[in-house]
């Protein structure tokens, strides 16, 4: 099967990084930047190919570019986008109807995926037109990570959560760094305890099924270190300022939508 990707970026190629390791597909590869296209191109194979080869050659094709320019990416595509392949669109607030659109007669799906993919870990959230289209999907998306079917109407709550939930992880993590060195620790190390602390606690929600606040209760010793660490984070509003970041995340993508 050719499975195309047009836009390259951080998170079309950590897509493309996972669909590689499919069994059964050739890739197309095709971005506006053939230095980025070249180098990914040579860790991960595939053909490079121009928008419209992508469009007229491929059986599915991933759409990477940013939500602005994706009206203007696909009305250059021409004729070539006639063949009727499955289009995957993951683009931020684009809606299904807006994509049905541009690609009259196509099946469609639109997804949230995060950067974690590239590595297997990834979180992705979709919604499909078609049975078709969401079988095909799942099992090009099968070594990226968690994959799960929403309605298309909570697309933008998971994308606050998820699809911009690294970034949120990562500033906790360089937080919990920079709170090591001031402590003695290298940088290295430092990053390394958060990076690894922050792994092991979401493994620990993900397999034992337990709520976060239990797990929580197992760290806190009454009168302990812990407890001073919980009420000081409850202080300086971690919580909320949590909350208000999705919150905002989510009121940002209804606009870019
Ligand atoms: N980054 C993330 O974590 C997530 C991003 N998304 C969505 O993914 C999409 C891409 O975002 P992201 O990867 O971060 O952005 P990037 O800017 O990293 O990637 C976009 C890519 O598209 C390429 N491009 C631009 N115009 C064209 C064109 N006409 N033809 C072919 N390629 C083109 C760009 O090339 P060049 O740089 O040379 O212009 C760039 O490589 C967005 O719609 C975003 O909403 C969704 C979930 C998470
Ligand atoms: O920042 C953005 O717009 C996209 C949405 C999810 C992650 N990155």
């Amino acid at each position: 099967m050719k499975v195309g990707f047009i836009g390259l970026g951080n998170m079309g190629g950590a897509i493309a990084k996972a669909v590689a390791k499919v069994d059964g597909v050739d890739l197309l590869l095709s971005s506006h930047n053939p230095v980025k296209a070249g180098k990914l191109q040579k860790e991960i194979g595939g053909e490079l190919a121009s928008n419209q080869e992508v469009a007229a050659k491929s059986d599915v094709v991933f759409l990477g570019v940013k939500p602005y320019q994706v009206g203007a990416v696909i009305s250059d595509l021409g004729s070539a986008v006639d063949n009727h392949a499955l289009w995957i669109s993951m683009a931020t607030g684009v809606a299904l109807s807006d994509l049905a659109q541009l690609l009259p007669g196509h099946d469609l799906v639109r997804m949230m995926p995060n950067t974690p993919v590239a590595i297997g870990e990834g979180m992705t959230s979709f919604t499909a037109k078609s049975a078709e289209g969401r079988d095909l999907f799942k099992r090009l998306l099968a070594k990226s990570g968690q994959v799960v079917e929403i309605p298309e109407s909570l697309m933008d709550a998971a994308t606050a959560v998820a699809g911009c939930g690294p970034a949120f992880v990562y500033q906790f993590i360089e937080a919990m760094g920079d709170a090591g060195v001031q402590n003695g620790l290298s940088r290295q190390d430092a990053i390394e305890m958060a990076a690894q602390t922050v792994l092991g606690s979401a493994k620990m929600v993900l397999s034992t099924g337990q709520h976060p606040a239990q797990l929580r209760d197992a760290v806190t010793s009454p009168g302990g270190s812990t407890i001073a660490g919980v009420v000081a984070l409850e202080r300086d509003g971690f919580r909320y300022a949590t909350i208000d970041a999705i919150n905002s995340a989510l009121k940002r993508n209804q606009e870019l939508g």
